[in-house]
């Protein structure tokens, strides 16, 4: 099976939306409806999302949870201000929506975080997937810890919140997660017979790419 650095993600990505001409939203879109495919089964979603592409996947995860009438909480950390554009697409398709977003700056969004963790089913981590760069600190390393606690089945988006992509290092702290659904390629981390404790079970799902852009960088 073919395994994937960032970078060779990244390449993968720009190549499909600077030569081939699908954007970045339409690449977004397709990876959050195979989340989707993968937790629409339970009812209830804790969705922790950061302001980057990960981010706004788990932003789109929210709308077709939404959508099928599942109940779905949302928590960004990052002001909206950062987020990336494909993310913020996400962010004002939900605000259009009148859906609630709840933001985490301080302690006493914490205590919010906790409660919903601990009461839905399901916790989607988006916070970071193959950006993550340094140390994770501070609000983030709380809100990892929270989901590690008190969640009783979670969800990784692309790659657990924390761990390097290329080595399956954790870079201070990492999302323990029971499933991480990662798009179009393993990724090289995951070899590392460490990163079992952080991805779960790992399912590789395509989000459209054609196999010619994947065989011109790997
Ligand atoms: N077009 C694309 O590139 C697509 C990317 N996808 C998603 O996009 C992800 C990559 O998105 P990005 O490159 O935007 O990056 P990420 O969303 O993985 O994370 C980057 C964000 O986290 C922040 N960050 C990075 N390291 C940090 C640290 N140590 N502490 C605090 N903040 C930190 C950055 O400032 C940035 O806001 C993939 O993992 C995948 O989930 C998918 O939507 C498929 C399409
Ligand atoms: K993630």
């Amino acid at each position: 099976m073919k395994v994937a650095t960032a970078n060779q993600m990244r390449s993968i990505d720009k190549y499909c939306i600077e030569n081939i001409g699908i954007p970045g939203i339409v690449l977004m879109e397709n990876a959050a409806l195979k989340v989707v495919e993968n937790i629409d089964k339970y009812d209830s979603f804790t969705i922790v999302a950061g302001t980057g592409n990960n981010g706004g996947d788990g932003l789109a995860i929210a709308r077709h949870l939404i959508v099928k009438n599942k109940k779905a909480n949302i928590y960004l950390i990052g002001t909206p201000e950062k987020m990336s554009k494909d993310c913020k697409i996400n962010y004002n398709i939900l605000l259009n929506m009148n859906v609630k977003i709840n933001t985490i700056n301080q302690g006493e969004d914490l205590k919010s975080l906790k409660e919903s963790v601990s009461t839905k089913q399901v916790t989607v981590d988006s916070i970071f997937g193959t950006g993550l760069s340094g140390e994770v600190r501070g609000i983030y390393s709380d809100v990892i810890s929270i989901i590690n606690k008190y969640s009783s089945y979670t969800v990784s988006v692309d790659i657990p919140s924390g761990l390097e992509c290329d080595t399956g290092k954790v870079l201070g702290i990492s999302v323990k997660a029971d499933k991480t659904v990662t798009f179009q390629l393993n990724k090289k981390g995951f070899l590392n017979p460490e990163s079992k404790k952080y991805t779960g079970k790992v399912k590789v799902e395509s989000i459209g790419i054609p196999n010619f852009v994947v065989e011109k960088f790997i």
